[in-house]
């Protein structure tokens, strides 16, 4: 409770490249307080460094919050021993060591089709199961030595409550041994995939029950994956997308209905409310303009100045911008293309625009994908740090082909993860009604449609011809 007797929430977002907090009223959703810490760049990390994280940017902030939710990214392996100590290194969302072991799984349940009947998702190296099956075959005596699986987001809420750790459908859903549909574990799956050996899995908790209590009293909740916070941050209602553009993009919505995409682009995931959020996800986001403007040896704001000035299309320059490999298409050895250069066309303007609109190429197959197998696509929510950027915004409407709203403020997967405390404190059917965010909204003007759908067609061709696809 804070001094005007209002009660307070706080949610934490362990993403890829941080951790931040949002303290809020537990009635309205205000902001009243904020923090943050950084991660070190790498796709495999000791949790404890979350864990420090986690205390760096909520030193001072928890004073007088009632209930706290962790949202974490997705897929990652916490590998734990019968004593509780972390195994090896978490595997993240993003490390693709694993892109055999998930082709060999998928060959093994019988193809695709098989999977995404199974669990609702075709796994790629992202997924937890593809990982454990990498270990299994590459550190065998570590996995020998596995007694437990968690995700980021269910080893931070263990370590906040201590007893028996628990996780969410949402959560759970990104593991690769889970059924959204359901509502179960594969554990069978999950035997084939680790060598024969069964290691325990968190309960899965519903939307607002309670993992327990901190040693000061405060209520933690089930919490969820970043994903699935941002979703219940926003309140999602039909025809509202959501594309988040952090480390990874994403492009999702909420349905009543499992998704099943044998083609392995959408994921079937469950949402942090008892629904649905089919989901697609590029490797290459937010870091592909980070990397541009590297390269060109400016600040991001110079990279949109640039980006703005340079025609649409980028006078026929194309960046496939696979920087990390690539999740979707699912290429994870493939490296970025730059496709077009002419001696005319060869500038710094023509660059910044040419990572803008690649990047944004690869979100644009995702929300077809999404369109596709069943969402309603009346416009995009635009999130996530790569949000911010003022080409970004300018250029989506063009690149989507639907109105482009981008919500302030900015950290949703937070805010998501404190109206989930909120929930489980208040003990309702229903996640409390939070004031929501304002949203500014462009729509594509005039040639705007044809432009896009131009340059979209050019990724596409570019795509096919580089990688055969
Ligand atoms: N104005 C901007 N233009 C482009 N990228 C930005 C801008 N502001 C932040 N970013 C990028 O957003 C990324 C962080 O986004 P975030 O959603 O927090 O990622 P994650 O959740 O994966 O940790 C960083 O790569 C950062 O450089
Ligand atoms: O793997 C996925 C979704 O399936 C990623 O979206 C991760 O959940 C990481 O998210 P960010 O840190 O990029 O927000």
């Amino acid at each position: 409770m804070n001094n005007n007797g209002e009660v307070l929430v706080a949610g934490i977002d362990s993403s890829t490249q941080s951790t931040k907090v949002m303290v809020c009223a537990a009635r309205t959703g205000q902001v009243v307080r904020t923090g943050r810490a950084e991660h070190p760049d790498s796709t495999e990390i000791d949790p404890a460094v979350w864990w420090s994280a986690l205390r760096e940017a909520t030193g001072g902030l928890l004073d007088g919050v009632s209930a706290i939710g962790v949202a974490g990214q997705q897929h990652g392996m916490v590998t734990l021993d019968d004593a509780g100590d972390v195994v090896r290194p978490a595997l993240l969302w993003n490390d693709t060591r694993s892109a055999k072991a998930a082709a060999d799984l998928t060959s093994e349940l019988g193809g695709p089709q098989k999977w995404a009947e199974a669990v609702g998702s075709v796994p790629v190296a992202s997924f937890t199961v593809t990982k454990l099956r990498w270990m299994a075959e590459n550190e065998p005596e570590l996995a020998d030595s596995v007694a437990r699986v968690l995700l980021p987001h269910d080893w931070l809420t263990w370590r906040l409550v201590g007893g028996e750790p628990v996780t969410d459908r949402g959560d759970a859903s990104g593991t690769g041994y889970f059924s959204p549909a359901k509502r179960a574990y594969r554990t069978d799956i999950l035997a084939t995939a680790f060598g024969g050996r069964n290691p325990e899995l968190p309960r899965v908790l519903g939307p607002a029950e309670t993992a327990g209590h901190t040693p000061d009293g405060v209520l933690v909740s089930a919490g969820t994956g970043d994903n699935m916070a941002a979703a219940l941050a926003l309140e999602l209602t039909e025809g509202d997308v959501v594309v988040s553009l952090g480390t990874s993009g994403t492009v999702f919505g909420v349905s009543e209905r499992p998704a099943a995409d044998a083609t392995g682009i959408v994921a079937g995931f469950a949402d942090a409310t008892g629904r649905f959020l089919p989901l697609a996800c590029t490797l290459n986001a937010a870091r592909v303009l980070t990397a541009t403007a590297g390269l060109l040896g400016v600040e991001l704001a110079e990279l949109d100045r640039l980006a703005l000035s340079a025609q649409p299309g980028a006078d026929g320059l194309t960046l496939l911008p696979y920087l990390d490999g690539e999740r979707t298409p699912n290429l994870p050895e493939a490296a970025g293309t730059l496709l077009g250069l002419r001696r005319t066309n060869m500038s710094q303007e023509n660059l910044a625009r040419a990572a803008v609109e690649g990047m944004l190429c690869g979100l644009a197959a995702g929300l077809e994908a999404v369109r596709e197998h069943g969402t309603t696509v009346r416009r995009v929510l635009l999130i996530g740090g790569a949000a911010q950027s003022e080409a970004v915004r300018t250029v989506a409407p063009s690149v989507f082909g639907v109105p482009v709203a981008v919500p302030e403020p900015a950290e949703h997967v937070a805010i998501g993860a404190a109206r989930q405390a909120a929930w489980a404190l208040a003990g309702t059917d229903e996640a409390p009604a939070w004031q929501g965010s304002v949203a500014t909204r462009r729509d594509p003007e005039g040639d705007d449609l044809e432009t896009g759908e131009a340059i979209r067609q050019r990724h596409l061709a570019s795509r096919a011809l580089v990688h055969e696809l």
